[in-house]
């Protein structure tokens, strides 16, 4: 059975369609990409996925139990995190502080469990030397490592990237990819938007497109990428 399945699903904010008849299984332990030119509504569909939007049409299951009708923070407890584009930690807190309240609220672990729990994350992103230092100060790496570890403390089933590679450099973007591979090979599923095609498709392996809300094409990434629609659509190139 799927762990995550969006059915049918639909958006508008107004008269703009954001997000039209939407629907894909996600397999327990796969990695999905999505990728389409700004404003197709990539983002809104993971806000769609994490409850922070209430679909107009169709039905979210994760598990196959409709939750639809959830909270971001049920949908959190039951096993769906996410990065944001832009990381939103609590910047007056220190990087373990973060990881900790991912932890207890999100992650619902105990205030004997968190610690245990939040030291093995620091050791696999890469955050264990930068423990105690303020959030707020972090430079862009250290920030979309933290995002990724804050979605990671909530432990997750399925994890949502939102554009996590976007604004590093090349050697910063190998190190990140080394640790969503972890996460991957550790059995998380992965749903994530990107630009920075490389580093997606040594990841993932479907790839979604999206055009003005619409699934334009979805499988094998080699696949997609050499369809002259998406070459023309997605990368600018007349078939
Ligand atoms: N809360 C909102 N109210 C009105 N319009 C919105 C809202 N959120 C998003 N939009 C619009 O919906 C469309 C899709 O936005 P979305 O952020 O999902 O696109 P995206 O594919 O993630 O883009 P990008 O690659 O630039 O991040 C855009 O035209 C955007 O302006």
């Amino acid at each position: 059975m799927a762990i995550l399945s969006l059915q049918n699903v639909s958006k508008s904010f107004g008269a703009l369609k954001v997000t039209q008849e939407v629907s894909f299984d996600l397999a327990p332990g796969e990695a999905l990409g999505i990728i389409g030119p700004n404003g197709a509504g990539k983002s809104t569909l993971f806000n769609l996925i994490t409850g922070n939007l209430r679909p107009d049409q169709g039905a979210i299951l994760l598990d196959g139990r409709d939750v639809t009708g959830e909270t971001p923070m049920q949908r959190c407890a039951s096993g769906i995190g996410r990065s944001f584009q832009i990381p939103q930690p609590f910047d007056h807190l220190s990087v373990y502080e973060n990881l900790l309240v991912a932890a207890r609220f999100g992650g619902r672990l105990t205030a004997a469990e968190a610690p245990a729990h939040c030291a093995d994350i620091l050791r696999r992103t890469g955050l264990a030397a930068l423990a105690d230092r303020k959030a707020g100060g972090l430079p862009l790496l250290n920030r979309k490592r933290l995002e990724l570890a804050r979605a990671m403390a909530t432990r997750p089933r399925v994890i949502l990237l939102d554009e996590i590679a976007g604004g590093l450099t090349e050697g910063e973007c190998v190190e990140l990819v080394a640790t969503i591979c972890d996460i991957h090979a550790q059995g998380t599923a992965i749903i994530w938007i990107e630009h920075v095609l490389h580093a997606l498709t040594s990841v993932v392996s479907r790839l979604m497109v999206l055009n003005f809300g619409r699934m334009l094409m979805i499988g094998a990434p080699d696949a997609v990428m050499a369809a002259p629609e998406v070459r023309e659509i997605y990368l600018g190139i007349e078939a």
